[in-house]
Order: structure tokens, then C-alpha cells, then sequence
């Protein structure tokens, strides 16, 4: 949901209020949201080299670029209200650029090297995605848009990248199915539209097998390094659904609508070099050096200049996002319906009630 203007004015009452006096980082930034989000893109003269502080102002209001009025309110007031939570909290420590930053149980998210990585860390499930597990993204994406660091990555630990939306996720709700189901549509939408929102470098580093939702995002990353141990597999017409994350419109754009079908349509698992030669993947590297080569790799690639990198990514995404938006919309409507379907539940009730391989 988007700010009101009666948020807005509740978070600039709020800063007021905090007991917590927050640090300089997040000074700068609360003082560049509320000036995007009052004044649009940065309009202050350049201050002199020995004009520190108004050059770090200037610095932080001129790194959002043109990032919609709308937007910057609504991260200001997302701001504002983790730092009136965090400031109700003690225990947790400060957050500082270079350090590892937050943590949620399998959302892991540190900011080292100007990279804000976050990591799919439910290993035991092969990290699958939970509902909070989104809304942590969502939450991380919003702070990694505004931080200082360059670029965010995503990654996953153990064997798996991730194996897609957590199955579960339906039969656990509370309260009926169509209400699940209207929920799961709103959280999805919401959740890709951080993706096409993002205004850095984003990058995928895949590990492991991808499965559904994480192979279909793909296609809204700037980078997409693959092990050759990775596989990328959208089993939607097996699970009874249809695709999500703008795969309807990125894959059959990117591959030709052949070789998008024979993924989103027939559910045809692609290799890394597979998924490579269809322009899924940006490079392939041997596993045994995968980790290391692609590090450094992208160690370099953060110490570009950011404001080029972000005024880039922007030219070559803006004339999308309007597309995106509505695609996006319209396959959380369709998907909606689909989760209510005898296909989808029976598909789901037969994974979640397999009996054990031994
Ligand atoms: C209130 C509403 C909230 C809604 C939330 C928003 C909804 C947004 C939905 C967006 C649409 C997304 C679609 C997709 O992503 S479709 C793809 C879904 N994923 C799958 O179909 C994969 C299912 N898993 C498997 O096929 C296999 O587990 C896999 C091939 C991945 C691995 O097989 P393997 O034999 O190596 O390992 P196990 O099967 O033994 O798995 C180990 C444990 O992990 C659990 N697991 C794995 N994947 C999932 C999953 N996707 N969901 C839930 N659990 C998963 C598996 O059950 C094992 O657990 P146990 O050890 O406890 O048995």
C-alpha cells in the first residue's frame, strides 16, 4: 500500500519524536527522501570539495536520481518506522555501511564491499520462500535502494539457489482459501514490483538448482552468474498455476516464444549452459571456482561509479516499467484464480502429502 499523505506527515512528526538519535548515515538519508519526496530530484547547486557538510547532503539527495516523489514518501516513511521499532529495541546493534548489517532467520542480508547481499537461508527446505521470507525481501530491497552501497545480490546458502514459493504456504494459512489465496495475489505484486522498482545493479549468483519464482525473477536482473551445477526449471502446468514475475512477458522476449513455452508452458528443465545460450544467464562458471571468480568479479563491478551504473540501468529499464506494472498485475490476477483451481490444490496436496523416499 502506498503512503497517504497522513503517513507521511505522521513519519515527519514521528522524527521529532525519536528518543534515538540516529546516526549520520541515516540523517542523510531520512534528509534526501524527504527532499525527493517534498522537491523531486536533486535541485541544490553542487556545494564546493571543502563544503562537507552540504557536499554529503547534496551526495545523498542526488544519488536517488529521479526516483518517483511517490516512492521516495512511501521509503521515507518505511524508514522512519524501522527506526521508531529499532528504537524500541536496544538490543539490536547499529547499522553501519560496511558491516554486516540485518538479519532475519532465512532472509540474510549484509552490506560489505558496497554490495548489499541477500541470501535465501533455509537450507533444509532448499530454501524455499515463506511468506515472511518475502516480506523480508521486499523490506531489504527498500533499505538496499537507498543505502549506500552499489549494487544488491542475491545468492543461496547450501546445495539449492532456491526451489520457488514455499508449498506450504497455502495449506498453512489461517482463514479460508479464497482469502489466502487474495492475499497471496496482493504480497506478489507488491513483491516483483520491489524487483522492477530497483534502481541499482541487481544480480543473481546462482548456486544450486533455481526452481519457479527465483528462475522466473531472473529476467528482471541486471546479472545472472550461474554454476554449472545450476539448473532452471518453471514447473507451473505441473503445479496447476501460470507464470509470475513478468516471465509471461521477460522470457518469450528474451528466448522467443518457442523456448519460453517449452519452459513456462511444458515445465522443460534448462541446464546452466542451457539457460545461458537462451540469454537467461549472463555467464556460466565451473563449480569448483564458481564462488571465488564470481566475487571478485563482482568486487570490481561495485567499485564502478554508481551514479553512471544506477543513470544507465534507468535508461535501459524506464521505457519498461509501465509494461511490467500491468504485466505484473495481470498475472497476480490470473495466478489468483489459478491457486483456487482443482489442478493447483490437488497438485499442492499431492507434494505436501508425498510419502518419504526411504
Ligand atoms: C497467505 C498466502 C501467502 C502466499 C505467498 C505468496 C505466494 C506467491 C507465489 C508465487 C508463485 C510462485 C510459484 C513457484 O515458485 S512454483 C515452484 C514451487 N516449487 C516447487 O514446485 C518445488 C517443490 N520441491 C521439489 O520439487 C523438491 O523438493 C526439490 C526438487 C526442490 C528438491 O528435491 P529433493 O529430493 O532433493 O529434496 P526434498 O524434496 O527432500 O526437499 C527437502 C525438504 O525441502 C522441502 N521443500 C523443498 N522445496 C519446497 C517447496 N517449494 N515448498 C515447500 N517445501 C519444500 C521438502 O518438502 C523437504 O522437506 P522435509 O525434509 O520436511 O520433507
Amino acid at each position: 500500500m502506498r503512503a497517504s499523505q497522513q503517513d507521511f506527515e505522521n513519519a515527519l512528526n514521528q522524527v521529532k519524536l525519536l528518543k534515538k538519535d540516529p546516526g549520520n548515515e541515516v540523517k542523510l538519508r531520512l534528509y534526501a527522501l524527504y527532499k525527493q519526496a517534498t522537491d523531486g530530484p536533486c535541485n541544490m547547486p553542487k556545494p564546493g570539495m571543502l563544503d562537507f557538510v552540504n557536499k554529503a547532503k547534496w551526495d545523498a539527495w542526488n544519488a536517488l536520481g529521479s526516483l518517483p516523489k511517490e516512492t521516495a514518501r512511501q521509503n521515507y516513511v518505511d524508514l522512519v518506522s524501522s527506526l521508531s521499532s529499532s528504537s524500541e529495541a536496544p538490543s539490536q546493534g547499529k547499522r553501519g555501511a560496511d558491516e554486516k548489517a540485518r538479519e532475519s532467520k532465512d532472509i540474510l542480508v549484509t552490506s560489505e564491499d558496497g554490495i548489499t547481499k541477500i541470501t535465501f537461508n533455509r537450507p533444509t527446505k532448499k530454501n524455499a520462500i515463506t511468506s515472511q521470507m518475502y516480506r523480508d525481501i521486499i523490506l531489504a530491497l527498500k533499505n538496499a535502494s537507498t543505502d549506500n552501497t552499489v549494487m544488491a545480490v542475491f545468492t543461496g546458502t547450501g546445495d539449492y539457489y532456491c526451489s520457488g514459493n514455499d508449498l506450504t504456504n497455502f495449506t498453512s494459512a489461517t482463514g479460508g482459501i479464497e482469502e489466502a489465496a487474495s492475499n497471496g495475489a496482493v504480497l506478489l505484486r507488491d513483491f516483483v514490483n520491489s524487483f522492477i522498482d530497483f534502481p541499482k545493479p541487481l544480480v543473481a549468483v546462482v548456486n544450486g538448482p533455481a526452481v519457479g519464482i527465483s528462475v522466473t525473477l531472473l529476467g528482471l536482473f541486471d546479472g545472472v552468474f550461474a554454476s554449472d551445477r545450476a539448473t532452471f526449471h518453471t514447473p507451473f502446468s505441473q503445479l496447476g498455476q501460470s507464470p509470475e514475475a513478468c516471465s509471461s512477458y521477460t522470457f518469450p522476449k528474451m528466448m522467443g516464444s518457442a523456448k519460453a513455452a517449452e519452459m513456462l508452458l511444458f515445465g522443460k528443465k534448462l541446464t546452466a549452459r542451457e539457460a545461458w545460450a537462451q540469454g537467461l544467464v549472463t555467464e556460466v562458471f565451473p563449480e569448483n571456482t564458481f564462488e571465488t571468480e564470481v566475487w571478485t568479479r563482482l568486487k570490481t563491478y561495485a567499485k564502478l561509479p554508481p551514479n553512471a551504473m544506477r543513470i544507465s540501468k534507468e535508461l535501459i529499464r524506464k521505457n519498461e516499467k509501465e509494461k511490467l506494472y500491468a504485466v505484473n498485475a495481470e498475472e497476480c490476477t490470473t495466478l489468483q484464480a489459478r491457486w483456487l483451481s482443482e489442478e493447483c490444490m490437488n497438485a499442492i496436496m499431492s507434494f505436501v502429502s508425498r510419502k518419504s523416499k526411504l
